[in-house]
């Protein structure tokens, strides 16, 4: 499915990072990042393995503390705030991991139901219920509700994994990887839910990822993660109307023969 104009508002900046470093031992992984995330815009961040791409949302989730710079959330300074300010924020951003992170003991209702019982604790059984079936609902599994995890097949526990985190309803989403290890057809229906998921919850999201067809599917920006830096911002297009040889063979690799 084509991606349908996203509704951004470049006036409100929900991340705003600055100069930001990151090193382990004398590996200096991330070596000056700004960025900012619009509310309501899907960037995508690119890069090779161990490129840093992990370390950058473990920055901004407050699970890495950086070296230098700023990191601002959501009009928070994620440095300076205290641990439980961070928990608080925490809930405010929805993490979709790379490997579902599912209870395999509970069926899909209670794994759906956890974080709003963990977190939500006035909330009736009726309310619950219905939180469940419009997460559900929007990642298209309604059916599944009373199945086990192992019951799923790789695509659906990541639509659940992503259903659990979008029942908080999250203003900001970041997506570790969400097509890996999945197969072509599935990974483009990842890749629609994505912008579902921009369109009907009105998040801003981050989406890591090495897969092409992924970045350029769900991107309304991509940012090209190299030696440390943000080498190319811009539309897909911009980001690879290039003769840079670190940026090439990304897209050669892709989408040629
Ligand atoms: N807690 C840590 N301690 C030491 N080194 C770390 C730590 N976390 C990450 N690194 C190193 O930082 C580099 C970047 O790791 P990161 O996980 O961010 O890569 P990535 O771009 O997400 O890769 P992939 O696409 O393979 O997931 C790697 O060399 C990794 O070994």
């Amino acid at each position: 499915m084509k991606k349908a104009k996203a509704k951004i508002d470049y006036n409100n900046t929900v991340i705003k990072i600055r100069g930001l470093e990151k090193s382990f031992e004398d590996y200096a992984v991330l070596r000056g990042i700004d960025l900012d995330l619009y509310q309501g815009e899907n960037l995508v961040v690119l890069g090779r393995s161990g490129s840093g791409k992990s370390v950058l949302i473990k920055l901004v989730s407050g699970l890495l503390k950086p070296d230098k710079g700023s990191i601002e959330v959501l009009g928070q300074d994620v440095r300076s705030i205290t641990e439980k300010e961070l928990q608080v924020l925490r809930i405010r951003i929805g993490f979709s991991f790379q490997n579902s992170a599912l209870y395999d003991s509970m069926t899909v209702r209670k794994n759906l139901e956890f974080p709003l019982v963990r977190n939500r604790k006035h909330l009736t059984r009726k309310e619950i219920d219905s939180a469940v079936e419009t997460v559900l609902d929007a990642v298209g599994l309604s059916q599944t509700l009373n199945q086990m995890p192992a019951e799923l097949s790789g695509g659906q526990r990541k639509r659940i994994g992503i259903a659990r985190t979008l029942i908080l309803n999250p203003e900001i989403m970041l997506y570790d990887e969400p097509t890996a290890g999945l197969d072509p057809i599935t990974c483009i229906e990842i890749n629609d839910l994505i912008n579902e998921v921009q369109q009907r919850f009105k998040t801003s999201s981050i989406i890591i990822t090495h897969d092409l067809t992924c970045a350029k599917s769900t991107g309304d920006r991509i940012a090209m993660l190299i030696d440390g830096q943000f080498q190319r911002v811009g539309s897909f297009e911009e980001v690879f109307d290039t003769t840079d040889e670190r940026i090439k063979p990304f897209y050669d690799y892709n989408f040629t023969d």
